[in-house]
């Protein structure tokens, strides 16, 4: 289980995060879901150990980690970008992590995780042969095979359309399930958020506006941002869909 207490942090005098308390228990795959500038990549960064918080604590199954290094944590991020070696094929990235760490993950591991994101006709492709779903499979495995006790995601659908995206949500939901992996993903998009997570952490100036199930946060809106911000956004996409029905009788 992760807990954050009181977490604070301000860069050049602005308070970023404003006293965040939140529990995530194993396993759960929590949103944090913002609008650009609300604090979401700082929380992600403070979680990973990128950047410390000003005060507060992060407790990891009831060890106090606040000062604990970003290696000694064992959580991984996958970035926005994928970040992935352009000079290595698919198959180098995948194992990059494993270099200095002999013995972590077995060849049969390597191939649960290979044959899992469906990677096995793609290993031997340069970077720049592979589609962008690819790259973010490509991604994932890299971070999958260092065994990170939380998986981080920046964005993971930002860059992919349509089909590929849902076929991403339905691997990361399933990824989770297989390894009871937590999994904290950041995100801009209500209808991501809404329907890829046990819970989402919505986000404003800095504070948590509203903690819930996705069923929670849709019913039971806790205040006005939630209102403005993520249904009338939701609102709007699905009238823009209805409209482009009106008048057609088909
Ligand atoms: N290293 C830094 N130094 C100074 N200010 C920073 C730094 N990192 C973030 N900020 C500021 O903190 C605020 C929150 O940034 P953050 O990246 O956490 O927001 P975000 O919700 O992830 O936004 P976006 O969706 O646009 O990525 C912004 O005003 C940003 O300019």
């Amino acid at each position: 289980m992760l807990e954050l207490q009181n977490v604070r942090k301000q860069f050049d005098g602005k308070v970023v995060l404003d006293g965040i308390d939140l529990t995530i228990a194993d396993g759960e795959i929590v949103s944090m879901l913002g609008q650009s500038g609300s604090g979401k990549t700082t929380l992600l960064n403070i979680i990973l150990g990128l950047t410390p918080p000003d005060s507060g604590a992060i407790i990891y199954n009831g060890r106090d980690i606040t000062r604990v290094s970003m290696k000694e944590r064992g959580f991984n991020i996958v970035f926005q970008d994928y970040a992935l070696f352009p000079n290595l094929n698919a198959y180098k990235n995948i194992v990059y992590g494993l270099k200095n760490k002999p013995g972590l993950l077995s060849p049969a591991e390597l191939d649960g995780i290979i044959d899992f994101l469906e990677l096995r006709p793609h290993l031997t492709k340069s970077v720049d042969q592979l589609s962008g779903g690819q790259k973010q499979r490509v991604a994932l495995a890299r971070t999958l095979a260092t065994k990170p006790s939380i998986l981080l995601l920046d964005e993971p659908l930002s860059a992919l359309d349509g089909v590929i995206k849902e076929t991403i949500k339905a691997r990361i939901k399933a990824l989770t399930k297989k390894y009871n992996l937590t999994c904290i993903i950041v995100t801009h998009d209500p209808e991501e958020a809404l329907t890829m997570s046990d819970r989402v952490l919505i986000i404003d100036q800095g504070k948590v506006s509203q903690f819930g199930t996705p069923r929670q946060v849709i019913h039971q809106p806790e205040n006005s941002f939630i209102e403005e911000f993520i249904l009338r956004q939701l609102r709007i996409k699905r009238d823009n869909i209805f409209q482009l029905f009106e008048g057609c009788h088909v």
